[in-house]
């Protein structure tokens, strides 16, 4: 049983403090993954305000290059410290959580169609390893550098490791529409008026984008928040699914 979960960046951060881990909830999930023992666990962990705040500094997001490689420096070491903070907390309690970058191993085509290699997430989750990846800056063929948001990189490795389960989970108990928690999303059309960016910084799109991704995988998608991990990680269904009917 392969399970693929993104830990937003506006759980594990403080999204309104510039680079700033909140320690809480980043213990509270670590704790409920630690517990969990799942067979065979990925683990992506979007910007918060350590990615996106450097990424708007230089003008870059999902669709917009830049050529300056120092910003993009600044943007991936932002997301490295984060994610070795997500990667110690895993550590501390005893998941065998490893790094991985996407700058390394990531990149797009002009079309901005992305390659995400899957062979290495693969071989360290059959050698028993917890891959923990992340949002970051990749190149992109005659753009530079774009970001790729999390959430792409949850669709990309659910399709490439064959995952049985998908979950998301953000600040919010699911998908909202007037305050109520959406059960299910079949397709965009439908649930678009309800669907904003981030209150935060957010340079690819807050939950609308989210939802085109997640609407293009073959594995229904679970979108909940953090009081609801534990429940996705046994195996329950909280928050909203995303699942496109075929
Ligand atoms: N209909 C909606 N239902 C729920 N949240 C919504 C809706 N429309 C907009 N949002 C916003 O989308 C946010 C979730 O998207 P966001 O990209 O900030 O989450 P994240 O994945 O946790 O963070 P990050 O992008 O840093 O990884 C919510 O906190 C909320 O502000
Ligand atoms: C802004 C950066 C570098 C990462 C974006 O990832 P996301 O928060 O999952 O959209």
């Amino acid at each position: 049983m392969t399970t693929v979960l993104k830990l937003g960046g506006s759980v594990v951060t403080e999204k309104d403090e510039p680079e700033t881990v909140d320690r809480a909830t980043l213990a509270d999930a670590a704790d409920a993954v630690a517990d969990a023992d799942a067979d065979e666990l990925v683990v992506i962990h979007g910007g918060g305000s350590f990615g996106h705040p450097h990424a708007a500094a230089h003008g870059v997001t999902d669709t917009n290059g830049t050529h300056d490689a120092a910003g993009v420096r600044e943007i991936h070491d932002a997301m490295g410290a984060l994610n070795d903070a997500v990667v110690e907390a895993l550590q501390d309690r005893g998941v065998p959580a490893l790094p991985v970058r996407p700058l390394s191993v990531a990149y797009r085509d002009s079309d901005g169609r992305t390659a995400f290699p899957g062979e290495p997430v693969a071989t360290m989750l059959d050698e028993g390893f917890v891959p923990v990846t992340h949002g970051d800056v990749v190149v992109q063929a005659d753009k530079g550098a774009t970001i790729l948001s999390g959430d792409e990189i949850v669709t990309l490795l659910a399709e490439r490791l064959g995952a049985d389960r998908v979950g998301v989970c953000s600040t919010v108990p699911g998908v909202l529409d007037g305050g109520e928690v959406i059960d299910r999303i079949t397709d965009f059309e439908t649930v678009a008026s309800a669907l904003g960016e981030s209150e935060a910084t957010d340079v690819t799109g807050g939950m609308a984008a989210k939802i085109r991704a997640l609407l293009e995988l073959e594995t229904p998608a679970s979108v909940f928040g953090p009081a609801d991990l534990r429940t996705f990680l046994s195996g329950g269904r909280p928050g909203t699914l995303v699942h496109r009917e075929r």
